[in-house]
């Protein structure tokens, strides 16, 4: 381990490797669109590559799902675009449109090839954000899991408006991967890894190869910098590694192009990044709140609440809430800033947003001479509470 316990030695981490790849039964494997595509389009050597590599995983006896990127890559390349066209995002969309049937051509005749059979699932950001599509979905996948298939997913692009947005597909796979409790997440890209810095940029930035704890430290690595073709950059996979370990998984970052990266992985290879799960699991329905609800506000706390939620395990009372911002309904998700700026803890409040305005920096029990009604003493209950 280094002096900032977040990366683990080359042989402590490579018998850690090992015993986490053994014991995955249950996987996510996110393909870029950096992988997939080439300046003719899918490249099909990768597409049958992955075809193969996902049902040796499949048949060594692990259930498989893949989020596949390369739908607006895949459009882009089928049609030609006029000079004067400027690609926003309703062209993405229809990009995505146009991209999503070919990308699905090529894994049905490529899994074909191997036996396997394939189901596509496209989601948009609302369908996880209300729970019981959320719990709809992960009905489906086990089902489809039954179904001996392997689903493959996408963002719903043409439909996903901004606020319905998850953005890149390592968050939706890092959500997927909490939503079914994945023993592990593979996030297949054209970098061979976590390097200290930017390699296209640091000249001294070196591969990780075992990260103990997603910490600031790590998530200052990313640069901004993606692929021409990527959406998210390495920011938003090590989001996504710290999101999947904090429901218990384990994560991977490694060469998308590398043949027989999965069959290297599982024999105990070096290869990639691999990232360990947190000690301190939160449970699913804690994962849903903090990671899959979008925040409708921002509670600015005093020092005491803070403490208070953070190392007392108490429920989120209206006395410590200084300040208010945003407009939000009763049940709606909220984030606890703490007086630094930092956000410390989402949860579902109790109250709307006006009332929240009334009663804060107020006790409890003047909370019914406030609003003429008190229907809870806590603004935020302890079961509704998730810590950051
Ligand atoms: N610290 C880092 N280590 C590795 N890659 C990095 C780092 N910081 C930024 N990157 C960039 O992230 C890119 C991969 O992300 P992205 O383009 O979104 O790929 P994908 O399409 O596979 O999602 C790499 O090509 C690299 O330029
Ligand atoms: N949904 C989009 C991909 C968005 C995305 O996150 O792309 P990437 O960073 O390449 O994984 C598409 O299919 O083109």
């Amino acid at each position: 381990m280094n002096e900032n316990n977040t990366e683990i030695s080359l042989e402590d981490g490579l018998f850690l490797r090992q015993t986490y790849f053994d014991k995955a039964k249950r996987i996510v494997v996110k393909v870029g669109s950096a992988v997939l595509t080439d300046e003719k389009g899918i490249d099909t050597n990768i597409i049958q590559n992955i075809a193969r590599e996902l049902s040796f995983l499949k048949k060594s006896g692990r259930e498989v799902i893949l989020v596949s990127s390369g739908a607006v890559a895949a459009g882009k390349r089928k049609i030609t675009i006029p000079d004067n066209v400027e690609i926003g995002i309703e062209e993405k969309q229809a990009l995505a449109a146009i991209g999503q049937p070919v990308l699905m051509q090529s894994y049905e005749a490529a899994f074909e090839e191997c036996g396997q059979v394939v189901a596509q699932v496209l989601l948009t950001h609302s369908d996880l954000a209300n729970r019981k599509r959320y719990l709809c979905v992960r009905n489906t996948i086990l089902a489809l899991f039954r179904f001996d298939a392997i689903p493959i997913l996408n963002e719903n692009d043409t439909v996903a408006v901004d606020e319905l947005r998850f953005g890149d597909n390592d968050t939706l796979a890092a959500l997927i991967a909490n939503l079914i409790e994945a023993d592990m997440f593979i996030c297949l890209t054209d970098v061979v890894g976590l390097y200290t810095g930017n390699p296209q940029t640091d000249s001294d930035a070196r591969q990780l190869y075992t990260v103990a704890a997603v910490t600031k430290e790590i998530e200052s690595m990313a640069g901004n910098v993606k692929s021409a073709l990527g959406t998210g950059g390495m920011r938003s996979k090590i989001r996504a590694a710290k999101m999947v370990s904090s429901g218990g998984g384990s994560s991977f970052i490694g060469p998308g192009r590398n043949p027989q990266i999965l069959q290297q992985l599982f024999s105990g290879e070096m290869v990639g990044t691999f990232f360990l799960p947190a000690q301190d699991k939160i449970k699913p329905r804690k994962q849903w709140i903090a990671h899959v609800l979008h925040p409708r506000g921002f509670l600015m706390l005093d020092a005491g609440a803070c403490r208070a939620i953070s190392a007392n395990g108490c429920s989120l009372l209206p006395s410590g809430i200084q300040e208010i911002r945003g407009d939000f309904g009763v049940g709606d998700a909220v984030h606890c800033i703490d007086p630094d700026g930092k956000v410390i803890a989402a949860g579902l409040i109790n109250y709307c947003s006006s009332d929240v305005a009334k009663i804060k920096q107020h006790r409890s029990d003047e909370i019914s001479n406030l609003l003429g009604t008190k229907d809870y003493d806590e603004v935020i209950h302890r079961d509704n509470l998730v810590l950051l």
